[in-house]
């Protein structure tokens, strides 16, 4: 049969069929020995047995993987903002924005609590650069529906900064999901965010979120070690212009005749967009080649 792995506990996998029953699995020796391990989010083949237990036989090829939150297979990061307190750096966003693009993984853009604010400014930039953008208040209901739609059917990690609202917009979404998300870290007696810890949970829609940490532990370290060169491409609004610059080569940070710069400058690219490029460029600068990956 195949399945997906919700949650990992105890060298149990919980693999989920579709059925709405989890099979608590073992993983085969073979993986021991391949040194492969099962990641929550991978799709797998596995044999059932007797009273919902079963054995893992293969995992199938991984879409992404993520180290930390260690996660496999994600379609989509849903980044929840705020421009209500806590008001969220851009640059925040574009940096986990840019690590999931590098592996393959949609963003979409969740802007909470416009009961209080309507976050314009992150709006804006965000509707600009071409992602999905949709406001929405986990306290009034508002724009719920449009989230709710938008994650059917796909699987969606969750991230924000601490107390934009990624609790009250998962229980918005389906309520009751707070009792689930304590229930496990009761069981694992510590706390949700401190861990590498992460469990995918199924909607009612059919929809698989991961309750994923903050941005400050989404792969961050190792997304300073990628090679400075390989950015550009994980800015999706640049992608028109790339092969227009001038130079080969072209660092689109202050490069005469550079096609981005100019974008900027005629309002196509925001412009807070090109400046968290530029920041992570100059960090990614930083790294000596020898550790790079
Ligand atoms: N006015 C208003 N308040 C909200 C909204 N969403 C969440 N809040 C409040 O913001 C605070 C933080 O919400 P949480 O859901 O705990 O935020 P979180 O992002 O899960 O926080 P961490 O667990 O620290 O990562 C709570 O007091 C919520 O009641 C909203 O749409 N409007
Ligand atoms: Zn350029």
């Amino acid at each position: 049969m195949e399945g997906i792995i919700l949650k990992a506990l105890s060298g149990f996998y919980y693999v989920d069929d579709g059925s709405g029953r989890l099979t608590a699995c073992r993983g085969r020796g073979k993986f021991r020995h391949q040194k492969v391990s099962p990641l929550v989010g991978d799709r797998v083949e596995f044999t059932p047995l007797e009273k919902d237990s079963g054995i893992l036989d293969a995992i199938l090829p991984r879409k992404n993987e993520f180290q930390r939150p260690a996660v496999a297979n994600i379609d989509q990061l849903v980044v929840v903002a705020s421009g209500a307190i806590p008001v969220t750096d851009p640059f925040l966003i574009d940096r986990v924005v840019s690590i999931a693009q590098g592996r393959g993984c949609d963003s979409v853009i969740v802007l909470n609590k416009c009961d209080l604010d309507q976050a314009d400014a992150l709006y804006d930039t965000y509707t600009r650069a071409g992602f999905l953008t949709l406001r929405v208040s986990a306290e009034t209901g508002e724009g719920i529906e449009d989230l709710r739609a938008a994650i059917a059917g796909k699987v969606s990690a969750f991230t924000g900064n601490s107390g934009v609202g990624k609790s009250s917009i998962l229980n918005a979404l389906q309520p009751g999901f707070h009792i689930q998300v304590g229930e496990v870290s009761d069981k694992l007696g510590r706390g949700r965010h401190t861990t590498r810890h992460v469990e995918l949970f199924r909607l009612d829609n059919g929809a698989i979120v991961a309750d994923t940490p903050g941005f400050s532990s989404f792969d961050t370290e190792e997304m300073e070690l990628r090679a400075p060169e390989s950015l550009q491409y994980t800015f999706r609004e640049f992608a028109p212009y790339l092969e227009k610059c001038r130079f080969t080569g072209c660092a689109h940070v202050k490069e005469k005749g550079c096609a981005v710069l100019a974008a900027v400058k005629a309002g196509e690219i925001p412009a807070s967009r090109h400046a968290s490029y530029v920041r992570l460029y100059q960090q990614a600068k930083e790294v000596p080649q020898w550790q790079r990956k």
